[in-house]
């Protein structure tokens, strides 16, 4: 057989750690030849099929470690390759022992859609593996979900939420489990997600692996988790330049109004025509908005945020891969981890309120080596983030204007739009949050009615302050009161620069104070900040949790504790109309999914576990019927303890299903679950009726709505809000079949909405 020649590599390359990229005719010989290097040659196949070349630095840095067994912490920029950094010692471990059938990885993500990827990342690079790998995320059935785990694949991906839902339910056993990824894990260690990571590192064997990878990794978390790694490993690469250098930023001061015409001229004349562009914007509200707008100004775009229908989230994800739609509106469930390889454009239309956010969504460009643009508007009040930005990034920064007259004909094509439809009116509506403007309006126009000069008239009457204050009033009485007579009379707008035209690009350049050479600093001078104090405080934003729980893995010690002095994690009880402590959460009995729905919180081990309440070793599983997953049991002949008890259609013989996906071999679904046309039709003029219904009877005496499902629970709850208002009362006929929202407590709290089923 003729074997073609391999060129040496001078080292640095994937060989240098065990990794040889090989041709698809390599001989056998010489694929066991290289399997005794460290990786199995299997995984060349995978890493060939990628297209990968050479180890980026962090696979460099990070593979031969984790392929030791040590526990990594990592950190390098966004798009520097850090999937592939984990998954390939991952199915190297996996690889040297195929006897056992049984779950030996598990990969945590903070999204939905990064976990689709991650996923599409082991069918690739463990394309010839044959290791089985399932996805377990919200917003899917359960029942196909169950199916999955109950035929113990080697490696699953999940959500945190849903799995622990499921891990708690199925009363799924970790024993065999080896690896725990956490990809994003800064974003895990975030409040929302650690009570849920709490509660599933419990179920699995200490004796295992842990990688934990972000783009943004504060130093400090390697400390604190120190209980629950073993000798974790620190590799912190990227750590001065955060974003790549192939990256070019754009800071765009606007007005807030101008927004809007500002992203319209970005999107047609700057961007290069039908180039995949990413919307940052703030809130689900603005993507609907600039949804709608953007499609009547002839953009073709696709919409994405947290509370979608999951299966719409799914198609309008596709879309823009495929290259369908040019523009993808998102809200910040798309900032971390997704990789689409064509992407050359982000604008950031809010600016992100953290500079570690602002790292994370602009890196969905220049990655892997590509070029790539991010476009930042500025209004007045978001320069404060910018600023923190800076100090962040620790270098200098410019920002430009627009001139007014480009943005003319766009503002015009927005604001015509805005007259002409009432859907974007009432889209409008809801962006704005009068209350909120209200407030704020009034608090930036309060003068008090005396200075403080004068209010120490009262008890020192003979103060010199009080006689300068009277002669300043005297000489400036006239003048104050004419300005308010001009005010009120509607003089006091503010007049454009007379040729129509706003202010020249003007540069704002923020120096960051370098900390002096050891040699220009006097000999006796300590600095009280650390030279990398932004930077970690940057990477440390919203990680306070970690001063808050109390961990069995993760445990913390009281030196961390009073080092970063960090305040303890408090957030609004609507209720109780005050902040409460995080801790008292636990005592809740519902909690609020992935999807935003509130479930039963009896998922949390808490409830489970009597060890807590008791001090016995033994849970109490048994004394709660976990009906769906029982149900589901029965309905595939599923025995107590997994066994098949008929050979039904659906299972093998050896209790696994067959629908079940191989790495890299297609996964046989037999529920298709995409909604006809008819259908999604349906329901947007159901919502639609329900919109216009709610604008109606706004104010008026008596409501009647009719409820259907739990995807209308946000248009459910508006209108409950609307009952807190005087005079008004609710009435919602719900039809016997609903389940949610209004059970239980909800329905004693409401207690004026009137319940009857429909038909009645
Ligand atoms: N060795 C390599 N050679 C060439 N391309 C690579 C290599 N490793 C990874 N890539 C490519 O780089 C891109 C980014 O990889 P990946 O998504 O793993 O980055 P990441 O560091 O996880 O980014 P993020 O922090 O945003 O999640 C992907 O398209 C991937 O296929």
């Amino acid at each position: 057989m003729k074997v073609k020649k391999t060129k040496k590599s001078k080292g640095g390359g994937f060989q240098s750690m065990g990794i040889i990229f090989f041709t698809f005719y390599l001989s056998d010989l010489i694929l066991k030849f290289y399997s005794y290097l460290g990786l199995d040659p299997v995984l060349m196949k995978g890493i060939l099929h990628r297209g990968y070349k050479l180890p980026t630095p962090i696979q460099r840095k990070c593979i031969p470690l984790a392929l030791q067994g040590c526990d990594l912490v990592a950190m390098a920029r966004t798009g520097s390759g850090k999937t592939a950094a984990f998954l390939l010692p991952l199915f190297n471990r996996l690889l040297q022992d195929t006897v056992v059938k049984d779950t030996r990885g598990l990969i945590l993500t903070p999204t939905r859609e990064l976990a689709h990827q991650t996923l599409k990342f082991i069918k690739d690079l463990g394309k010839y593996t044959k290791l089985r790998s399932c996805l377990v995320v919200g917003g899917e059935s359960m029942e196909d979900q169950f199916a999955l785990l109950h035929s113990r694949p080697e490696i699953i991906v999940a959500t945190p939420g849903r799995f622990l839902h499921l891990l708690i339910e199925m009363q799924l056993c970790l024993s065999k489990l080896e690896v725990l990824i956490l990809d994003e894990a800064d974003r895990l260690f975030e409040l929302g997600f650690q009570e849920q990571l709490n509660d599933i590192i419990k179920q699995i064997p200490i004796k295992r692996q842990t990688l934990l990878f972000s783009a943004t990794m504060p130093k400090a978390l390697a400390d604190f988790t120190q209980a629950g790694l073993k000798d974790p490993v620190l590799v912190r690469l990227d750590l001065e330049t955060k974003l790549s250098e192939n990256l070019q930023l754009s800071f765009i001061k606007v007005r807030s109004e101008d927004k809007l015409a500002h992203l319209l001229y970005l999107l047609s004349i700057k961007v290069k025509a039908d180039a995949p562009t990413l919307v940052f914007v703030a809130t689900r509200h603005h993507v609907e908005l600039l949804k709608e707008i953007l499609v009547r100004n002839g953009h073709c775009c696709s919409y994405l945020y947290g509370s979608l229908d999951p299966i719409e989230r799914k198609i309008q994800a596709a879309n823009f891969r495929e290259g369908k739609t040019n523009v993808l509106v998102v809200t910040d469930v798309a900032a971390r981890g997704i990789d689409i390889p064509l992407l050359e454009c982000v604008i950031h239309y809010h600016f992100p309120a953290t500079p570690k956010l602002f790292v994370h969504r602009s890196g969905r460009v220049a990655r892997a080596g590509r070029h790539g643009t991010a476009y930042a508007l500025v209004a007045p009040d978001e320069l404060p983030y910018m600023l923190d930005l800076h100090l962040y990034l620790g270098r200098p920064i410019a920002s430009t204007s627009a001139s007014e007259g480009i943005l003319e004909p766009f503002r015009e094509c927005y604001s015509d739009l805005h007259s002409r439809s009432t859907d974007v009116t009432s889209i409008v509506e809801s962006t704005e949050d009068t209350t909120r403007e209200t407030f704020l309006a009034q608090v930036k126009n309060f003068r008090p009615s005396q200075t403080i000069f004068e209010y120490k008239k009262i008890k020192h009457p003979s103060n010199e302050l009080l006689d300068l204050m009277k002669l300043k009033r005297k000489q400036h009485d006239a003048s104050i009161q004419r300005r308010k007579r001009e005010r009120t009379a509607g003089k006091d707008t503010v007049q454009p620069p007379s040729d129509g035209r706003e202010k020249p690009a003007c540069e704002l350049n923020i120096v960051i104070n370098v900390p002096k050479s050891k040699s220009e600093r006097s000999e006796f001078f300590i600095p009280y900040r650390p030279s990398n104090y932004y930077q970690e405080k940057g990477f440390f934003a919203h990680i306070a949790w970690l001063l808050a729980i109390p961990f069995t893995e993760f445990s913390l010690d009281c030196a961390h504790r009073n080092a970063f002095s960090l305040p303890s994690a408090k957030k609004w009880d609507r209720k109780k109309k005050k902040f409460v402590g995080v801790e008292e959460d636990k005592k809740k009995k519902r909690i609020k999914n992935e999807a935003g729905v509130w479930i039963s919180a009896s998922y949390n081990t808490h409830k489970y576990f009597c060890p807590r309440l008791c001090g016995f070793v033994f849970s109490l599983y048994f004394l709660y019927p976990h009906l769906r997953y029982k149900e589901w049991k029965e309905k595939h002949n599923i025995g107590h303890s997994g066994e098949v008890l008929d050979h039904s259609p659906h299972v093998s013989p050896h209790g696994r299903r067959n629908n079940l996906s191989r790495v890299g071999c297609k996964g046989v679904r037999a529920r298709n679950e995409l909604k006809t046309k008819e259908v999604i039709l349906k329901e947007r003029r159901r919502k639609e009726k329900i919109r216009n219904h709610i604008k109606k009877v706004r104010g008026k005496k008596l409501r009647i709505m009719h409820i259907r499902n739990q995807e209308e629970v946000g248009l459910t709850q508006k209108l409950v809000k609307l009952r807190q208002q005087p005079r008004s009362y609710l009435f919602v006929y719900f039809p016997c079949t609903a389940k949610e929202p209004f059970r239980g407590a909800n329905r004693k709290k409401y207690k004026d909405i009137h319940w009857r089923p429909a038909g009645n």
